[in-house]
């Protein structure tokens, strides 16, 4: 799971709670990070995902547990220009190129990126010359990209990086982030683009109210919660009883007049539905990210509690296993 193996790792939380008053924004998060990984956080609104990210670049401290970037306290890591941030609520400055602004971030760091590779990396190159205050909301979004960049960081903290950008800066993007953890460092970013984390990400991590909920590879979590889904049409009228109780079936819902079945077990549920009765229009396909996400959540607000959908526990031995602890605690 993680790279760690003995070296210090790049982030550390070790029960970490913090409280805004009665509301737990993060509640007892263990999570560890190591060297070169692409980590995607999850999780839906409100799920604590910017306040984890907050406490982990030292802008607000822990209720109680701690948090350690390279083994230090997070603001140490941060004055040593081993952080680079990109946050959802940064302000344009006024009256200064793209290039000026990067360059004058890039001299208040010991050991900065040259402002050509940073303007290269964030796809500014062409708009370098152009005012900081004068940009559309994903050009401003590449600025934010390059001055995180711009002390040349070992670990970058993106809260979600892509929000405002276009497909083609979206692709450039990625394609930038592999470069940069091809080098070793390591990324962390939060995003609602459950694909884009799914391609891009090599290990996910959902949390929901404040705790982890699962932590594995796409295909990791995507496995846990099932591993297909079987949707077909069905003569109008109410849905016939026992479709629940079908092998294999995980779950049931009806989303824009299809029947969607999850299921761990497509060939069985399959063959057992014309017992039920005669579906329309049958498709058989694996379950997304999405799927899994929502099952997960849902199952973890108590919103689909009928059936267990996370397993109670992940195998021990094996490195590939999502990490489901304490669903629906
Ligand atoms: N400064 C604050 N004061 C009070 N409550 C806060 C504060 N910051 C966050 N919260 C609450 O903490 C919870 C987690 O919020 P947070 O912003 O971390 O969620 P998030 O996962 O980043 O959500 P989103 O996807 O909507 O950005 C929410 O209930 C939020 O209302």
């Amino acid at each position: 799971m993680t790279t760690t193996h003995g070296a210090i790792p790049v982030v550390k939380f070790t029960g970490a709670v913090k409280e805004f008053g009665a509301v737990r924004a993060v509640d007892g998060l263990d999570l560890t990070i190591g060297p070169g990984e692409r980590v995607a956080l999850l999780g839906r609104n409100g799920a604590g995902k910017s306040t984890a990210i907050g406490l982990l670049l030292g802008l607000d401290d822990p209720t109680s547990g701690t948090v350690e970037l390279f083994g230090k306290p997070p603001s140490h890591a941060v004055s040593d220009g081993r952080v680079g941030a990109m946050l959802q609520d940064s302000k344009p400055v006024s009256r200064v190129t793209v290039r000026e602004l990067v360059s004058f971030v890039t001299r208040t760091y010991p050991d900065p990126m040259p402002v050509d590779e940073a303007l290269e990396l964030a796809g500014l190159t062409e708009l370098a010359g152009r005012r900081a205050d004068k940009l559309s909301g994903g050009q401003a979004q590449r600025v934010g990209f390059a001055v995180a960049l711009a002390g040349d960081p070992d670990l970058l903290v993106l809260d979600e990086p892509t929000a405002a950008l276009d497909v083609e800066a979206r692709r450039l993007f990625w394609q930038s982030m592999r470069a940069f953890t091809d080098r070793g460092k390591t990324v962390l970013f939060s995003t609602h683009y459950l694909e884009e984390a799914d391609q891009n990400a090599d290990r996910i991590v959902v949390i929901d109210r404040g705790q982890l909920i699962a932590d594995g590879s796409g295909a990791d979590i995507k496995r846990t919660v099932g591993s297909s889904l079987v949707s077909f049409t069905v003569p109008d009228g109410p849905l016939p009883d026992g479709l629940a109780a079908l092998p294999g079936v995980l779950s049931v819902e009806v989303v824009d007049g299809r029947v969607r079945l999850r299921t761990s077990d497509s060939d069985a549920t399959v063959g057992a539905l014309p017992g039920v009765l005669s579906p329309r229009g049958l498709e058989v396909a694996p379950a997304g990210l999405e799927d899994a996400f929502l099952a997960l959540t849902a199952h973890h607000s108590g919103r689909d509690a009928d059936r267990p959908l996370v397993p109670s526990a992940p195998s021990a031995s094996s490195d590939s296993a999502v990490q489901t602890p304490k669903a629906g605690t």
